[in-house]
């Protein structure tokens, strides 16, 4: 388990205020929109205008990501034209099978939280169960099947807190608005339409990867993606009151083959001498789904920040 400090209490997250304000320029300390990054995707930063970078370690409460693809620090800086609008991004999020506690997981967005953020945009890199999502595509989503928090693991368990409800909806967690200014912002850059789609995020533990029968499972129960991130971040924003936008990038799909074919019949066709033809053994790897982040991260990018400026727009 981490070895982080786990005092979750107002005070101890809002020090974290007091440590920003000894770094950054007064325009940079009240983020308005907060990203993110997803693995392969700390480019998503890039090109914050005065941008800096306040390494994890020299904040408190945070943990150390240890997944390769993401790095341990959040950035702050300026997007869009103008003034701009003043932004934070996590470059390196916490995952529950890195050993990480729930509450680690979410704590940065409590952080974003009280340094003032409205909307964040939460970014994943996420295996596709839907021949209709191709790799490549970037997936808005509309709302997630989270099995943990059905079956007792939920980053909002514990003693009720005066400050948040106790029973929270999800029905709208995942913003109409900002769901709209996704597509917006697309139509702005001349996307093509294949480039975004819509659809169900699936949130499981990991670190495996799915079985072809976990695959199917979770098809056939709805999802259109499914990935180890994200939904705890969700609920955390949603607590805390932030409107929440979830961009998955399709690195890879879902092994779902249809049917199993059977190794007596392959063996007893090889032994007729009437070999069948191999059926080819498709692996996914983390080196993959951090290619397509690197490959499609301009992309995700551009459509971020032209999602920002949007949101800048109006107010
Ligand atoms: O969700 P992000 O952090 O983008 O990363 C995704 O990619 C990793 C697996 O390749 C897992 O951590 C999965 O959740
Ligand atoms: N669980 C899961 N997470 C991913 N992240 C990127 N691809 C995948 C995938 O296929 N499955």
């Amino acid at each position: 388990m981490s070895t982080v400090h786990e005092d979750t209490s107002l005070e101890f997250i809002a020090s974290n205020l007091d440590i920003l304000a000894t770094i950054l320029p007064e325009r940079l300390l009240k983020p308005q929109v907060g990203i993110v990054c997803g693995s392969g995707l700390s480019t998503l930063a890039a090109s914050f205008r005065e941008r800096i970078e306040v390494p994890y370690s020299s904040l408190k409460g945070f943990g150390i990501s240890t997944v390769h693809g993401h790095k341990s620090a959040l950035a702050f800086g300026l997007v869009g034209p103008g003034d701009g609008v003043p932004v934070v991004a996590m470059l390196g999020r916490f995952h529950a099978y890195e050993g990480h506690s729930l509450s680690t997981v979410v704590y940065p967005v409590r952080v974003m939280a009280r340094l003032g953020v409205k909307d964040i945009i939460i970014t994943n890199a996420a295996g596709s169960l839907d021949p209709a999502l191709p790799v490549g595509t970037i997936v808005s989503i509309r709302d997630h099947l989270a099995l943990p928090n059905l079956t007792g693991f939920n980053p909002l368990l514990g003693p009720a807190k005066p400050q948040y409800p106790r029973f929270l909806p999800l029905s709208t967690a995942y913003s109409h608005s900002l769901r709209r200014t996704v597509f917006l912002a697309a139509h702005e850059l001349g996307l093509p339409s294949s480039t975004l789609g819509e659809g169900t995020y699936a949130w499981v533990s990991g670190p495996t990867y799915e079985s072809p029968a976990e695959g199917r499972f979770l098809r056939a129960a709805g999802a259109s993606v499914v990935g180890m991130s994200t939904v705890p971040e969700v609920l955390a924003a949603k607590e805390e009151g932030i409107e929440v936008c979830v961009l998955s990038l399709v690195t890879n799909f879902v092994v779902v083959p249809d049917g199993y074919r059977s190794v007596r019949e392959e063996v007893e066709a090889e032994l007729a001498g009437r070999p069948l033809p191999p059926v080819p053994q498709v692996e996914v790897s983390h080196e993959e789904v951090l290619a397509i982040g690197k490959e499609k991260g301009e992309v995700m990018r551009s459509l971020v920040e032209k999602m920002i400026e949007l949101l800048g727009k109006s107010g």
